[in-house]
């Protein structure tokens, strides 16, 4: 475990890349990306389509091997772990959460305590059922408890997806585009969740997000990837800039403070500058 004294409070690693390269044949979608996340920080990883961002999540998640480097979880390789020993630390959520198969809501979220169980799924000391209720009941699913997976909206699933992880109890929650298929509302409830959560058990958050505006107001920090390459890394409002946006995505924005927050914000312009096409 890394640990560095800081003048305030010690800092623990709980992840750390050290020069990642994926090659895939003579294509590198990675390279050389070197990075340390402190157990309890909040990152978004954030780039263009094709960037790198899914590639970089399966490394860390250890589902993918690395061409060259590594990649360490509170110190140890993470090729290292068990399967079951590292779903224990780190869970991961995708963009559509969870297949619309036709287990109940509960069967799905029980699932999560899978890495803590024997295999005649016991656990000794621990109430699952009292677990689960009060997940339901906090992301308000109660009602739905009963009802297959199949028979839901893709937003209640991805709600589901989120309480089936905060059932699991992990260390390090990884996220592929969790908010693309959710409304408005359910985006930031999505996020205000996440980070109630975090604040309530110290979970460590890596989210690849799309959207820049939801980024700037939930993510501490960044890792801005560009052609597989670490094209800026550290506090968000100090990455997010007109520069950066347009060197990386092409595009020319406006940036505004929000007005609640102060953080960054962004609008998209259109090619003319009236608007007119
Ligand atoms: N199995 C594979 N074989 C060959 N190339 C791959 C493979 N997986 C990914 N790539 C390539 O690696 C690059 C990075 O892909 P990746 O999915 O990590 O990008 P991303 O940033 O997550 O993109 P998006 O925002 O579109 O989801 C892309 O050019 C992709 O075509």
């Amino acid at each position: 475990m890394t640990e560095q004294s800081g003048s305030q409070k010690t800092r623990i690693s709980a992840l750390e890349a050290t020069g990642l390269t994926r090659a895939f044949g003579e294509f590198h979608a990675l390279e050389n990306i070197s990075w340390s996340v402190d157990e309890g920080s909040w990152w978004g990883i954030i780039g263009p389509n094709g960037s790198g961002k899914s590639t970089l999540l399966h490394l860390l998640s250890g589902v993918d091997q690395p061409t060259s480097g590594s990649v360490h979880i509170y110190g140890k390789k993470v090729g290292s772990y068990s399967r079951k020993e590292l779903s224990r630390i780190i869970a991961v959520l995708q963009q559509e959460g969870l297949p619309p198969v036709g287990y109940t809501v509960r069967e799905v979220v029980e699932m999560g305590r899978f890495p803590h169980q024997d295999w005649l799924g016991r656990e000794k000391g621990v109430d699952v059922d009292l677990i689960t209720d009060r997940v339901l009941e906090r992301l308000g699913l109660i009602s739905l408890a009963d009802r297959a997976l199949d028979r839901l909206s893709g937003g209640q699933r991805q709600r589901v997806a989120l309480a089936k992880v905060m059932v699991q109890e992990p260390q390090i929650l990884l996220l592929d585009e969790p908010t693309t298929y959710l409304d408005l509302r359910y985006q930031l409830e999505f996020m205000e969740l996440l980070a109630e959560w975090r604040q309530e058990m110290g979970v460590t958050i890596i989210a690849v997000l799309h959207d820049l505006n939801l980024t700037a107001q939930f993510c501490d920090n960044l890792l801005v990837l560009k052609d597989g390459k670490v094209e800026g890394v550290g506090a968000s409002a100090e990455l997010l800039t007109k520069e950066r946006i347009h060197r990386v995505y092409g595009v020319e924005p406006v940036m505004l403070p929000h007005p609640d927050s102060g953080v960054p914000q962004l609008l998209l312009r259109r090619s003319t500058r009236d608007g007119s096409r």
